[in-house]
């Protein structure tokens, strides 16, 4: 296997990792930065048709969060266009072209609110593709990461609920972790939340806090945002942040709302109902390395076992 990898270092540094993770019989954590505290806000937009409006909206939101001291904000998925396939290729932007006024607009809201912005998501489209896309920015302006949804929400419920969003986007390359003023973050955008190798992917490189923009639905909402949410802060021993839209009775896509902070233990540490509303809360980081020391779960991983392969370490 070693021949085969010689002169390909990637390949020989991922065999090397490997190598040692089996021998020392647990994975490589990296180590968490000192405990600190950070307050973040997830704001559940009212969104609408207009984008100009959705920018506005989510501009003042950013504004009035950091006025209330939060250092991280929280946009929810697809904020700048209603939720539908119909809408995706109507608002796309092009990101990496430079010519996005979104990116733009917040670009700006960061830099004036002095926050590290997860701007939730809004449709890129690039080299003929459309993607569903999170843009984290610093607290200075400055584009840190774009994640692009990994996993596209299909699904038929029939009577309930059918959504195709492969019809029209086309999934991310995989995991997207932020390092920033306000933690190490983990990035995925909702569907991707049903994922737990993604998110065991995130803590296994040290992520503090998994963030998921995004927008159940009012049929899978009630049984599984929270429980979902709870299950990757738990299963992980980390932060978990999902922000939503507002419910939107004009719109043809009813999101479930309910924006939620989780901490490592589980336990909720703000949510909301359906309306519009900015959530707050305080994520104490000393709380990860707590958890982690009460219930060693890392070490106890059998890994003669069982095993995560992580395809695209980096
Ligand atoms: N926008 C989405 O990915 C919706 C995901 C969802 O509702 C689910 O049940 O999963």
């Amino acid at each position: 296997m070693l021949a085969a990898a010689v002169g390909r270092p990637r390949v020989v540094r991922r065999l090397v990792r490997s190598l040692v993770t089996r021998a020392a019989g647990s994975p490589t954590y990296a180590p968490l930065p000192p405990p600190q505290k950070v307050k973040v806000a997830l704001c559940q937009l009212h969104v609408t048709a207009d984008k100009a409006q959705n920018l506005e909206t989510a501009r003042k939101a950013v504004e009035d969060a950091a006025k209330n001291g939060a250092k991280l904000v929280v946009l929810p998925e697809m904020f700048n266009c209603p939720y539908s396939n119909d809408s995706f290729p109507t608002y796309a932007e092009d990101i990496e072209a430079g010519a996005s006024s979104s990116v733009a607009a917040l670009s700006a809201a960061a830099a004036a609110a002095r926050v590290t912005l997860v701007a939730g998501s809004i449709p890129e489209r690039c080299g003929g593709k459309l993607y569903n896309t999170c843009c984290v920015f610093d607290s200075a302006g400055k584009l840190l990461a774009k994640h692009r949804k990994v996993h596209l929400f299909d699904i038929d419920i029939p009577g309930k609920i059918t959504f195709k969003e492969s019809l029209t986007l086309s999934p991310g390359p995989g995991p997207t972790v932020v390092d920033t003023e306000a933690g190490r973050l983990g990035i995925g955008i909702c569907y991707d939340i049903r994922f737990p190798e993604l998110a065991q992917i995130y803590a296994q490189r040290g992520c503090q806090v998994l963030v998921y923009p995004g927008a159940f639905n009012t049929t899978t909402g009630p049984l599984h945002w929270e429980l979902l949410a709870k299950a990757r802060a738990v299963d992980n021993q980390l932060f978990v942040l999902t922000c939503s839209p507002a419910r939107n009775p004009d719109s043809s896509y009813q999101a479930w709302g309910h924006s939620t902070a989780v901490g490592p233990f589980a336990e909720i540490l703000a949510t909301t109902e359906h309306q519009p509303a900015t959530v707050y809360a305080e994520l104490d980081y000393a709380h990860i390395g707590e958890r982690r020391t009460n219930m060693p779960l890392r070490t106890q991983k059998r890994h003669d076992l069982y095993a995560l392969l992580d395809k695209t370490e980096p």
